[in-house]
């Protein structure tokens, strides 16, 4: 599924590409020598029982971690020595497991505050107006995230998979062109699980994602590819339908009870 490297210039470069990757803590080797790359738009699920390394390569990819060794490029551009912020600035972002939201505040209000973190006016002490570009932005991304009916709710009020549904708006806001999602349908009810599906594949396609999930029933119906890691490395990538039918897929993980 690796498609090699593209010059930095071009604009057909990989989205995200990571060459040799490595990642040590101590003696332990929490990743070793990943070389992936995803294309511009492209959705691939990384899977991997626990302990993988799968967090740790979502950490080396936004900045979080250093990693040991290897080198990290972002539609193009070597990224590897960059903080966080600056990945932000060229529209990488991020969900978390653990919630990162203003309990105390309205939904718009919440997305309205995203979109103006990443936007030119950031520092303004301004109130927003009614006709304020960024609040129609904050409102289509509510929409995206099927909130719109408890857009003036407070966040604290909201059912969890709601709150992880205004997680995704937030990872939307300021012109993303690559989303890390993180166990996503972790807690979902079904019918939440249904709807999540729902507005990962109604994203726009430009906006290409690797997203970590325990739940297989939704990874692979959202997902174009998938990477399948164990022990920190890399042993299998594919199509989804490949990666259900392959035995020793179905032997290190689907049989193991992670599913
Ligand atoms: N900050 C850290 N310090 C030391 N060891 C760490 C650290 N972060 C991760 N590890 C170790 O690295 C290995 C990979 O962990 P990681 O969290 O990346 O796996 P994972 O695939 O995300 O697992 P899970 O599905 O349980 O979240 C594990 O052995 C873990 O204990």
């Amino acid at each position: 599924m690796s498609r090699g490297a593209r010059p930095a210039s071009a604009g057909s470069a990989n989205a995200l590409e990571l060459r040799g990757v490595s990642r040590l803590f101590g003696a332990l080797a929490a990743l070793s020598d990943i070389t992936l790359s995803v294309q511009p738009g492209e959705r691939r699920a990384v899977l991997g029982s626990n302990g993988a390394g799968k967090t740790t390569l979502f950490n080396c990819i936004t900045g979080d971690f250093a990693p040991s060794s290897g080198i990290i490029r972002f539609f193009g551009e070597d990224v590897t020595a960059f903080p966080p912020y600056e990945r932000i600035r060229r529209g990488l972002r991020r969900t978390y497991q653990i919630s990162s939201l203003f309990a105390g505040l309205p939904v718009l209000d919440n997305v309205y505050l995203a979109c103006r973190g990443v936007s030119r006016n950031r520092y303004s002490l301004l109130r927003p107006r009614r006709d304020d570009a960024l609040v129609h932005a904050a409102e289509g991304l509510i929409d995206a995230v099927h909130l719109t009916a408890v857009k003036d709710q407070l966040v604290g009020e909201l059912a969890y998979g709601q709150q992880r549904q205004l997680e995704i708006a937030l990872a939307l806001s300021g012109a993303p062109r690559f989303i890390l999602f993180d166990e996503p349908a972790a807690g979902l009810s079904p019918t939440e699980r249904r709807d999540l599906v729902h507005i990962l594949t109604g994203l726009p396609a430009h906006i290409g994602y690797i997203i970590i999930e325990h739940d297989m029933d939704v990874a692979l119906r959202v997902v174009e590819s998938v990477t399948m890691m164990h022990n920190g490395r890399i042993f299998k990538e594919g199509r989804p339908d490949e990666i259900e039918a392959d035995p020793e897929v179905q032997d290190l993980y689907l049989g193991g009870g992670h599913g």
